[in-house]
């Protein structure tokens, strides 16, 4: 076993540790297309958002890993005691993090995300800037099927929203980020602390009434 393998504690070694893990994502996504009129494999996704964390110089193989799992349990019938048992608590943790509960309303969901983000770890903000940056160059590129102009907008007025809550994690991502922003006259608000922390009152009064 080389010397990197003992150190991370597993028996695979890195590139096995990448190769193993996007395995199991293309099987799991392996029905899945994305929204374009092209209905591109969705395991497109997954590796273009671990791969704009290699753009990013993230080295961390579990940030890598959890990226390229981001959206299984989310997605698919993947559950959260599969990604510990096959890839350890630390990449299942991530993705937990980056996980919405689908059992919510959609319009719930998207505001959870602005109010939990800026509390989810470092790797999972890494997660979450490479997902927002893939899928708003995603929407760059074409319109998903029976999305109008004003749904485009708002994904990316949204999205500064929960890119707002991870400022200070990468510069390459926020300034890739940023861009888009611009072009869209998006403005990136940092710390709307106030606004937030209101919000949390008033969820955590909604889970216990
Ligand atoms: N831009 C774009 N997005 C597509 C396409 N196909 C699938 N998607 C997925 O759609 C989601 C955004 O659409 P929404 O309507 O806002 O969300 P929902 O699918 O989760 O309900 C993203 O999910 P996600 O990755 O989980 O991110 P999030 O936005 O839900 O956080 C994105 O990956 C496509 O062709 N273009
Ligand atoms: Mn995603």
């Amino acid at each position: 076993m080389s010397e990197l393998c003992k150190l991370r504690g597993k028996s695979d070694s890195v590139a096995a540790a990448i190769v193993k893990c996007v395995n199991f994502s293309a099987t799991k996504h392996r029905s899945q297309r994305r929204k374009d009129p092209e209905q591109t494999p969705y395991i497109n996704h997954p590796i273009g958002v671990a791969y704009l964390l290699v753009e990013a110089g993230v080295e961390d193989v579990d940030t890598l890993q959890a990226a390229l799992l981001h959206d299984t349990v989310e997605d698919t019938d993947t559950s959260h005691q599969e990604l510990d048992d096959t890839f350890g608590p630390k990449v299942a943790g991530v993705v937990a993090e980056v996980t919405d509960d689908k059992s919510l309303h959609w319009r719930e969901r998207k505001r959870l995300q602005i109010i939990h983000t800026p509390d989810v770890s470092h790797e999972a903000k890494l997660v979450k800037l490479a997902d927002k940056l893939y899928n708003l160059r995603d929407l760059e590129r074409c319109k998903p099927l029976g999305w109008t102009d004003t749904r485009v907008a708002e994904y990316f007025k949204w999205s500064a929203q929960v890119v707002a809550g991870c400022l200070g994690t990468n510069k390459y991502l926020e300034g890739e980020l940023e861009k888009l922003f611009t072009l869209r006259n998006v403005e990136l608000q940092p710390g709307r602390s106030e606004e937030i922390e209101e919000e949390k009152a008033k969820s955590s009064v909604r889970e216990i009434l």
